[in-house]
C-alpha cells in the first residue's frame, strides 16, 4: 500500500493483502502494564452522539463503585471528552516510571482521559482516527490502572475506525448500548450492535435515555421524544437487559457540578448491572 495511504493501523484495516502488514496484525488484545489486571471490560456504545452515552459511563460506573467493586473509566470518546467534567476531576496527571498514574473520583473511580493531559479543558482534540486510536491503547497499555473488577470504556459515538480499534485491542466482555426514543436514533442503535455481533462481542444490555419526563407538579409521565420503544428494541436485538432513565434537569445540574455520583437513579440501572456481574462470574 502507498505510504500516504497506510494508516499502520493493521488490526482495523481492511486492505488485505497488504505487504507491509505486520505479522502480529490481528484481533490480539494488547497488555496492559505490569502494575496492571482489569477483569472484566465493558464498552457503553450509542449509534449517535449526544443520546446520554456519557452520562450512562458515568453512572453504570458509580453503581457498580456502590456495590463495592474497584471500577475504572476509560475515555475513548477523545475528540469529545466528558468524563472528567462530570466527576468534578480536574487538575493534571502524574507518572512514574511504570506508567500514567489515572485520576480518581470521590467515591474512588478511577479515570483516565485526554482532558487531562491538555493544559485547558476547552482546548480542542482535531485528531486523526490513526492518532486518536493510538491514544486509547496507551491509555489502555500505559496507564497504572492497578487491580480493576470493571473497566466502562466511554466510546465514541458511531461505528467508526475508533470503534474497531477498540473491539479489536481491548477485551472487551460486553457493550451497553444507550439509545433515545426517537425510531431514528433506535435505527442507527442496531448498527452499533449489528457490528458489535460481528466482533463476537455480547450486547449486556440498552438504556433508553430521556425516555419520559415527570411532571413535578401532577407526577404525570410525558414522552417527549416519542413513545419508549427501549423494550421492542432490546428484543428485536435479544439484548438481555434493559433499562429507562427520565429526562431530569439534575442529571445536567450534577454533570454541570462534577457530581454525577451523587444521582440516585433509584435501582433503575440494577438489572443492567446484575447482567453485567452475572456475566463477569460466569467467565471467571
Ligand atoms: N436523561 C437526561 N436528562 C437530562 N439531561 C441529560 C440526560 N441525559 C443526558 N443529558 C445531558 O445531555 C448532554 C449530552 O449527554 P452526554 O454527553 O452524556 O451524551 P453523549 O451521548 O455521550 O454525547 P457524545 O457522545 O456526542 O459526546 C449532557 O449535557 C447531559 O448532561
Amino acid at each position: 500500500m502507498a505510504e500516504e495511504e497506510c494508516s499502520h493501523e493493521c488490526s482495523s484495516c481492511g486492505v488485505s493483502g497488504c505487504g507491509d502488514r505486520t505479522a502480529d496484525a490481528g484481533p490480539s488484545t494488547l497488555e496492559t502494564n505490569k502494575r496492571t489486571t482489569i477483569k472484566n471490560v465493558i464498552g457503553v456504545v450509542s449509534g449517535k452522539g449526544g443520546v446520554g452515552k456519557s452520562l450512562v459511563t458515568s453512572l453504570l460506573a458509580s453503581e457498580m463503585r456502590k456495590r463495592g467493586h474497584k471500577v475504572a473509566i476509560l475515555d475513548a470518546d477523545v475528540t469529545g471528552p466528558s468524563i472528567p467534567k462530570s466527576f468534578g476531576i480536574t487538575g493534571h496527571l502524574t507518572a512514574d516510571e511504570d506508567g500514567i498514574n489515572p485520576s480518581c473520583s470521590e467515591s474512588g473511580i478511577e479515570v483516565m482521559s485526554v482532558n487531562l493531559m491538555l493544559p485547558q479543558d476547552d482546548l480542542p482534540v482535531a485528531w486523526r482516527g490513526p492518532v486518536v486510536s493510538g491514544a486509547i491503547k496507551q491509555f489502555w497499555q500505559e496507564v497504572n490502572w492497578g487491580e480493576i473488577d470493571y473497566m466502562f470504556v466511554d466510546m465514541p459515538p458511531g461505528t467508526s475506525d475508533v470503534f474497531l480499534t477498540v473491539f479489536q485491542s481491548l477485551p472487551v466482555d460486553g457493550i451497553v448500548t444507550v439509545s433515545a426514543p426517537q425510531e431514528l436514533v433506535a435505527m442507527i442503535v442496531g448498527k452499533a450492535v449489528n457490528l458489535a455481533r460481528s466482533l463476537e462481542v455480547p450486547v449486556i444490555g440498552l438504556v433508553e435515555n430521556m425516555a419520559y419526563f415527570k411532571c413535578d407538579d401532577c407526577g404525570k409521565e410525558h414522552h417527549i421524544f416519542g413513545e419508549p420503544q427501549g423494550a421492542a428494541v432490546a428484543e428485536k436485538y435479544e439484548i438481555p437487559a434493559v433499562a429507562t432513565l427520565p429526562m431530569d434537569p439534575n442529571f445536567a445540574r450534577l454533570v454541570d457540578a462534577g457530581q454525577v455520583e451523587a444521582y440516585d437513579v433509584e435501582g433503575a440501572l440494577d438489572g443492567i448491572i446484575d447482567q453485567i456481574e452475572a456475566a463477569a462470574k460466569a467467565e471467571a
